[in-house]
Order: C-alpha cells, then sequence, then structure tokens
C-alpha cells in the first residue's frame, strides 16, 4: 500500500474502461428509479455520483453491484458484459461496494476483521492454512489496516472504535483481494469534521489503479476526493464534469447547492 497517486492525474496510469453502463433503468412498477443511464468511468478513475434524496444514486449502486438487476440497458465492467451476472461474479472481477450500514464484527479486533476479510478472498480459504500462507495474509492484513490509519488500534476490539474509526476499518475490509472500483456509499455520513478529514486522506492516498465511485451528500468531501463527478436528478443524469465545472455551474447551484440538501 505504498503506492499513491493523487486523484486528478489516475488517468496516466490506468487505461480501459472499468465500467460502461449503457441506458441503464431500474422500474419499481410504475417508477423509474433510474431511466436511461448512460456513464462510463475509466480504470483508475475516481468519480462522484451526487444528487438529492431519491435521485436514484443508491439504485444505480444496486444495478451495478447486483444486488438490481436492471429493467434494461447494459452493464460493462471492466469491459466485460455482466448485466445478468450475480453479485459475486462482479466480485470475483474486482468490484467492492461499502455499505451505509456496519457490516463488521464488533466482538473481534481490528486485526481479525481485516485478516478475515483476506482470508476470505484468498484460494485457500477452504484448506488448513499453512504457517506460510498465514504469515502472508497477516502482512496483507497488516498493509491494509495502515491504508486506512488504523495501526494504532490493530488489537483494540470493533465494539471499543470510534463510529469514524469503524467506517474507515469498512474501507479496509473493501480492499481486501484485488479491488479495482469500489463503490463508496456515503463514507462520511455521520463523521464528525476531524474524522472527515482523515477520510478524505486515505481515499486520497489509495493506490493509484483502485478507482472507485462515491456517493456523498457532503460536497466538501465528495469534491476533494473524486476527479469527475456526475450529478442526478429524479433518476436521471442531470449533469457531468469536473469538481470545478460542478461547483461553479448555476443550474447545479440553484438545483442542488442552493436548496439544502448538501
Ligand atoms: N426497493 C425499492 N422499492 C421501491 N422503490 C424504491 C426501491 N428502492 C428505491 N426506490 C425508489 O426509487 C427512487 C430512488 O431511490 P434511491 O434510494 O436510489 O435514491 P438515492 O438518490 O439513493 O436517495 P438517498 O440519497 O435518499 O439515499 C426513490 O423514489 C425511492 O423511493
Amino acid at each position: 500500500m505504498t503506492e499513491t497517486v493523487p486523484a486528478g492525474r489516475l488517468s496516466s496510469v490506468s487505461s480501459g474502461n472499468a465500467l460502461e453502463l449503457r441506458g441503464v433503468t431500474k422500474m419499481f412498477g410504475a417508477l423509474a428509479a433510474i431511466s436511461d443511464i448512460t456513464l462510463t468511468v475509466r480504470s483508475g478513475e475516481r468519480r462522484a455520483v451526487l444528487g438529492s434524496n431519491g435521485a436514484g444514486k443508491t439504485t444505480l449502486f444496486n444495478c451495478v453491484t447486483g444486488d438490481f438487476l436492471p429493467t434494461g440497458g447494459t452493464i460493462r465492467l471492466f469491459g466485460e458484459d455482466v448485466t445478468r451476472f450475480p453479485a459475486y461474479e462482479r466480485i470475483r472481477r474486482g468490484l467492492r461496494r461499502t455499505y451505509q450500514i456496519s457490516l463488521l464484527f464488533n466482538g473481534l479486533t481490528v486485526a481479525d476483521n481485516v485478516y478475515l476479510a483476506c482470508r476470505g478472498v484468498s484460494r485457500g480459504r477452504f484448506s488448513f492454512l499453512r504457517p506460510r500462507e498465514s504469515d502472508a495474509l497477516i502482512a496483507r492484513a497488516d498493509e491494509l489496516i495502515a491504508a486506512v490509519h488504523l495501526q494504532d488500534w490493530r488489537d483494540i476490539s470493533v465494539a471499543n472504535l470510534s463510529y469514524g474509526q469503524q467506517r474507515q476499518l469498512e474501507i479496509a475490509l473493501a480492499l481486501a483481494g484485488a479491488p479495482r472500483l469500489i463503490l463508496f456509499d456515503e463514507p462520511a455520513a455521520g463523521l464528525s469534521p476531524t474524522e472527515r478529514s482523515e477520510l478524505i486522506a486515505i481515499l486520497q492516498g489509495l493506490p493509484g489503479h483502485i478507482g472507485y465511485i462515491i456517493i456523498e451528500h457532503d460536497m466538501d468531501v465528495a469534491l476533494r476526493v473524486a476527479e469527475s463527478v456526475t450529478m442526478m436528478h429524479n433518476g436521471t443524469i442531470f449533469k457531468e464534469g469536473t469538481p470545478e465545472e460542478i461547483e461553479n455551474d448555476q443550474e447545479v447551484q440553484e438545483l442542488y447547492l442552493g436548496d439544502g440538501h448538501a
């Protein structure tokens, strides 16, 4: 976890597309939660998806992960059509996701949680651990713990971590295996200003080959950790641009920033 590429210079280290959505629609009865979404995210790209409540952000994530099958359209992950693939097949191809709810083992330590996540995605998980394999997984777990700035809490049980530290740990779990694209669902929700700064530093410090899409209501966080922004409104894409373009866009300000949604 030593390679760090600042957001904004990522396109130079990666090629190809991580994600291509073409005309993706998801209906719930008569309601189009998302409608005709066409979106391309390059490998290594860091994209924020913004929009007011009910804009369709989470539905978009659920379609990408395979939690929902879209009603229409196609989804390609690293060039492959995964539209009808189950979630685990997408995970095998390097897709990860964090949730707004915690999925941690509260009674276990930080190190145990990350170790189990590493073991869960390692090839030898169904065999008895050989010492060397175990050592490698422990070393990998320690790398991930350092990547999310939790090395001083390595042996503390999750129940004794602050809320912000628990969110940091969830990022470490998402990094287990070989993720190439991570979907972060409101990682800054409920964090203190100090914890938000920590989160920004962690996201900015992720290895350059790992792209991500972040849903975030906190504009300050979103615009600092993303190189591109997609604004959603009423289930459709309303605007795309750089953080600067979005921040200065008159329509965005009127629709989103000015009405207290941020
Ligand atoms: N499982 C579901 N069944 C029926 N309607 C749903 C379902 N999931 C989402 N919706 C509806 O689809 C629309 C988009 O919801 P979605 O949760 O994707 O928005 P969002 O942008 O993530 O909102 P928020 O910021 O509040 O999480 C909303 O009108 C919502 O009520």
